[in-house]
């Protein structure tokens, strides 16, 4: 059975889908916004510079792009969203009067990922779009999915790995500091016996979410790195500050207060903490399991000494 139109495939989001609507010339805009009010949220812009700004600032889900505009045109408009980070992946449609031959297969091969001539027929319009963003946000999931850990919401081991092997590059390349601390939460086989695994779990979304209010920088990463062991990677930090982050960390664990009776100390969860700081300048040798090595050498002599406390290390020369 064919799903009525108003029915949003599963994958779409609860909010109205957002859609940015670009054409230099106002008339064309308002056949356009007759077609997809209501079902969407639609933006405007009449030329390529405010659709660059505009794309920026809202982040649409799907744009339909004019490819002949004065100043910038469609193309260049589509060049420059895809050189930029945050706009890189936003679907876009070409809208055009009916060129030359090869109009059509030139806007795909730019990387459109589809063309509408016009006028346009609304009823084409919407089905197209309703595909495109029902694609889009498809993809979205699979990201979030393969990315994402689906018990606490924080980063995967696969997402973690990613980023630092980038970080780790770029610390070589600059000779910059870069920090890892692996946070374990501690006694929690035998919290999840006194308690539960339901329990056990809510007490990792806790953890998982206190690491992610207190671990802010843009570039930070806080990932699950295994059971009940998290990973805060901390590019540009010093040993100093990454130590100083990790007893911010300890103290905020405890503070949530989630009782264990078989706990390190005052009866409350903790958590012990490893941390790794790279320095100086770069060593051929070196790679990035070095790091995640010395981290966990730290949170096992954490663990060593009895626990809810941070133990830390430095890779590199002294005063790097
Ligand atoms: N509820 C729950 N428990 C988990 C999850 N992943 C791992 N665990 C449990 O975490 C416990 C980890 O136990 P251990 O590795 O012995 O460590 P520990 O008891 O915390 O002891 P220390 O680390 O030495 O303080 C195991 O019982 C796992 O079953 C999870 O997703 N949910």
């Amino acid at each position: 059975m064919v799903a009525p139109e108003h029915t949003p495939p599963s994958a779409w989001p609860a909010r109205k889908p957002r859609l940015l609507l670009v054409d230099d010339q106002p008339v064309q805009l308002q056949v356009l916004y007759r077609t997809l009010a209501g079902e969407y949220q639609l933006f405007m812009a009449t030329g390529g510079e405010q659709a660059l700004k505009v794309a920026s600032e809202q982040l649409p889900d799907l744009i339909l792009l004019d490819v002949v505009m004065d100043g910038l045109d469609g193309f260049e408009v589509l060049a420059r969203l895809r050189q930029q980070r945050d706009t890189a992946d936003i679907p876009v449609i070409f809208v055009t009067a009916r060129g030359g031959e090869d109009i059509e297969t030139r806007c795909l091969e730019a990387g459109a990922v589809d063309f509408i001539p016009k006028p346009i027929n609304p009823s084409v319009v919407r089905a197209r779009v309703r595909t495109h963003l029902t694609l889009k946000f498809q993809t979205d999931l699979l990201r979030t999915l393969a990315y994402v850990d689906g018990l606490t919401g924080v980063a995967n081991r696969r997402q973690l790995d990613q980023r630092l092997a980038i970080e780790w590059a770029r610390a070589q390349r600059h000779g910059s500091a870069l920090s890892l601390i692996l946070v374990d939460v501690d006694h929690f086989k035998a919290y999840n016996d006194l308690y539960g695994h339901q329990a056990g779990d809510d007490a990792l979304r806790l953890v998982a979410a206190c690491l992610r209010e207190h671990v802010r920088r843009s570039t930070d990463l806080v990932a699950r790195y295994g059971g009940e062991e998290f990973a805060c990677l901390l590019p540009d930090t010093d040993a100093d500050d990454a130590r100083a982050l990790a007893e911010a960390l300890l103290a905020e664990v405890r503070a949530l207060g989630i009782p264990h009776r078989q706990g390190a100390v005052g009866g409350v969860l903790t958590a012990s903490m490893g941390v790794a700081t790279r320095r100086g300048p770069a060593h051929p040798g070196w790679q990035p399991a070095l790091l995640l090595g010395l981290a966990d050498a730290q949170l096992y002599e954490a663990k060593r000494l009895g626990r809810a406390r941070v133990c830390a290390a430095v890779l590199g020369q002294e005063g790097g």
